[in-house]
């Protein structure tokens, strides 16, 4: 028998003669299913490729404990430039209307803006969770001609990468050191070798890496593309260089065939989700092309130096065993006995309980021995301070109320649900926030735009909240609805990290009850709100009145005095004496008007002091804040929450 390395560097076995059986390499089979992986069409290749750089980037960064500074660029390449690259003579068509791909400039721009503004419906509706179809790819996919090329560019101050490891993390599908029980972005091993397959197979063109390790004098620079038949890395350069500037992180560039026009709303509503769930991170991004006024810079500003904690690797669940993961733990494991087995290789086992396991061993062993939970401590969530931060600085709403809820655990993997819910702010073309329910999905701290209207967070929001109960009005109010979740397994259907499935029930009751904690924090905040309104309309009605009011006071008045000289009718004291005033002047229609307005002032302060008195408040009117729970405190800081800011105290 073969040897299973011998096997991993050869080609799929060519079928014998009479067999039917076929084989494909791991990067055979993504190459022909990329769809699968978040790679559609150029538009969505463009965005899939920028959001797996960006989110490989921050999983390197936070590794090493370092705030991100992360700088993306994407650079419109003009076709002469392209054909240059790719060795190809540009050379002018003798005979346009013979290529498949013909369009007059008039049919192109119309064709574009048309494409643009069904990507702006479609985002609109995927704001308002409708269910829709991807865009379509656009027509001149069958001809190479109307195709535009991009070099995209992501660079980091990260880890970097040991120079050996590159060609393998880079040139092999499957390979990447994200495998372990770790809340990362990554999990796959695939995303870098999407964006080197698209590239492969839209411009032919390899992907450059640079990289330097804190510590290294040399940079790292590798130029490689993919053997996908071999599912092996082809260098084309691999070679130290000088590392002057003593930096250390990666740079990692990559020309494929994209539409900008198309994409472009979603790649910068990435973004911006992005600096929502990431406000230590800096991010800087460009669009550059020869038209300048296509061209974009926006620098996402850092607001916080304070980073959540490092997430750190935990071991499986006994709950989360099976028979494979159990054979495969056994080969892998350095221990040599049972006992220490069972302690080692598993969370929530300690001696004692080991040597109980063992002894129960045998035919009366029950599979439903009570086990504790994992613990969320090997997770890291974005922190309800981050959260809040975030959406206020992004999308400046009115109201903001943040929860985060207690680990929980689906199939022996902890989970952490945080939520934020937002009311009112700017409509927002950029920040995607418009009138009804916008909602925000973020998993492991990556947002998720994709596919939104299956998700556990918008089916959540849309069918299970009572939005009326909480004084919320779900399709007039802008109710911003974000919900963060972090795992050592993201549940995520499909390799693309595109939604999370509404059918885990651990997952889905998680998310109502945070965002009804948001809820609960907001109802008492409108309800406020509203009172406050309805005495200051209340006033202003009884103000708006007060002229015609003084004017009718006036003429009764001016008829009891010529009642009083025809001598028709005797008034007393009090009535003659008010008529005796009216006559000399004493008292006037504007008076009167005066005295209204003043007595309405007084009755609304008067209002306002029992309304101050009833919600037990005695002095100036006061802002809600929320202090996070003690234990939390353990962190060397407190969090103090209100609507419109965050103030961490530190010890
Ligand atoms: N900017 C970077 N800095 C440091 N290491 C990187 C960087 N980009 C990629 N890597 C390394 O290359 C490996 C492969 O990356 P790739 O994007 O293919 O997969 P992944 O991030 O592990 O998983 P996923 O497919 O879920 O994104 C990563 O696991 C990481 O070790």
């Amino acid at each position: 028998m073969e040897s299973s390395k011998k096997r991993k560097s050869k080609a799929p076995a060519k079928k014998a003669k009479d067999s039917l059986l076929e084989q494909k390499s791991p990067a055979e089979f993504f190459a022909e299913n990329k769809n699968i992986a978040g790679f559609d069409n150029p538009g969505k290749c463009l965005y899939t490729t920028v959001r797996e750089l960006v989110e490989n980037s921050l999983d390197s960064t936070e590794s090493i404990s370092e705030l991100p500074l992360i700088e993306i660029t994407i650079e419109d390449i003009e076709k002469s430039k392209f054909n240059s690259m790719i060795g190809l003579v540009d050379r002018d068509r003798v005979d346009e209307e013979l290529y498949d791909d013909h369009e007059t400039a008039k049919a192109r721009e119309k064709r574009l803006a048309k494409e643009a503004q069904a990507q702006e419906l479609q985002a609109k509706n995927a704001s308002l969770g409708k269910k829709m179809k991807e865009p379509a790819a656009p027509k001149t996919m069958k001809g190479r001609g109307g195709a535009a090329f991009y070099r995209v560019t992501c660079k980091d101050n990260g880890r970097g990468m040991p120079h050996d490891d590159i060609p393998n993390m880079f040139g092999r599908v499957l390979s990447g050191t994200k495998y372990g029980l770790k809340q990362t972005r990554g999990k796959f091993g695939l995303g870098a070798k999407m964006a080197l397959i698209w590239s492969k197979m839209s411009t032919g063109l390899p992907i450059d890496i640079s990289s330097s390790m804190k510590g290294q004098n040399y940079t790292s620079f590798c130029r490689l593309d993919i053997d996908i038949h071999r599912n092996i890395p082809h260098i084309h350069i691999h070679e130290k260089r000088d590392n002057k500037d003593q930096r250390h992180g990666a740079e990692i560039q990559v020309v494929i065939e994209g539409n900008w026009t198309t994409y472009r709303s979603k790649i910068l509503h990435y973004m911006r989700q992005m600096a929502v769930i990431t406000p230590y991170a800096e991010f800087l991004f460009k669009f550059v092309s020869d038209v300048s006024d296509k061209n974009v810079t926006i620098r996402f500003a850092r607001r916080t130096d304070v980073m959540p904690p490092v997430p750190l690797e935990t071991k499986h669940h006994p709950s989360s065993v099976d028979l494979l993961l159990i054979k495969r733990l056994i080969e892998e494991t350095s221990k040599q006995n049972l006992l220490q087995f069972l302690q080692h290789e598993f969370v929530n086992i300690g001696k004692s309980y080991a040597e109980r396991l063992i002894g129960e061993l045998g035919p009366e062993f029950s599979p439903k021995m009570p086990f504790n939970d994992p613990s969320g401590d090997c997770l890291s969530p974005a922190g309800e301070y981050n959260l809040r931060l975030g959406i206020i600085k992004e999308l400046h709403p009115e109201l903001v109320a943040t929860y985060s809820g207690s680990a929980q655990v689906f199939e022996g993997h902890p989970f952490i649900v945080e939520a934020g819910v937002s009311v009112g702010g700017k409509e927002c073309q950029t920040s995607r926030c418009f009138s009804g329910l916008n909602i925000f999905r973020f998993a492991n701290r990556i947002p998720l735009l994709f596919e939104q209207g299956a998700d556990v967070v918008t089916r959540t929001a849309l069918k299970r909240i009572n939005w009326n109960s909480y004084k919320i009005n779900q399709t007039q109010d802008k109710v911003g609805v974000f919900v963060s979740i972090v795992s050592t397994k993201i549940p995520f259907k499909g390799t693309g990290k595109e939604y999370i499935g509404d059918d885990i029930t651990e997952i889905a009751s998680a998310v109502k009850s945070a965002i009804q904690h948001c809820c609960i924090q907001l109802k008492t905040k409108i309800v406020k709100n509203m009172q406050a309104r309805e005495q200051k309309e209340r006033k202003r009605n009884l103000s708006k009145y007060a002229e015609n009011v003084a004017g009718a006071v006036c003429g009764v008045l001016k008829q009891m005095q010529q009642i009083q000289a025809s001598k028709k009718k005797r008034y007393n004291d009090k009535e003659a004496e008010v008529l005796e005033k009216l006559s000399t002047g004493m008292i006037t229609k504007q008076m009167v008007k005066e005295k209204l307005v003043q007595h309405v002032e007084q009755v609304d302060s008067e209002m306002a002091m029992e309304f101050a008195a009833n919600s037990g408040v005695s002095e100036e009117p006061r802002e809600s804040i929320y202090l996070q729970s003690l234990e939390a405190a353990e962190d060397n800081f407190i969090d103090l929450h209100s609507p419109l800011f965050v103030f961490r105290l530190f010890r």
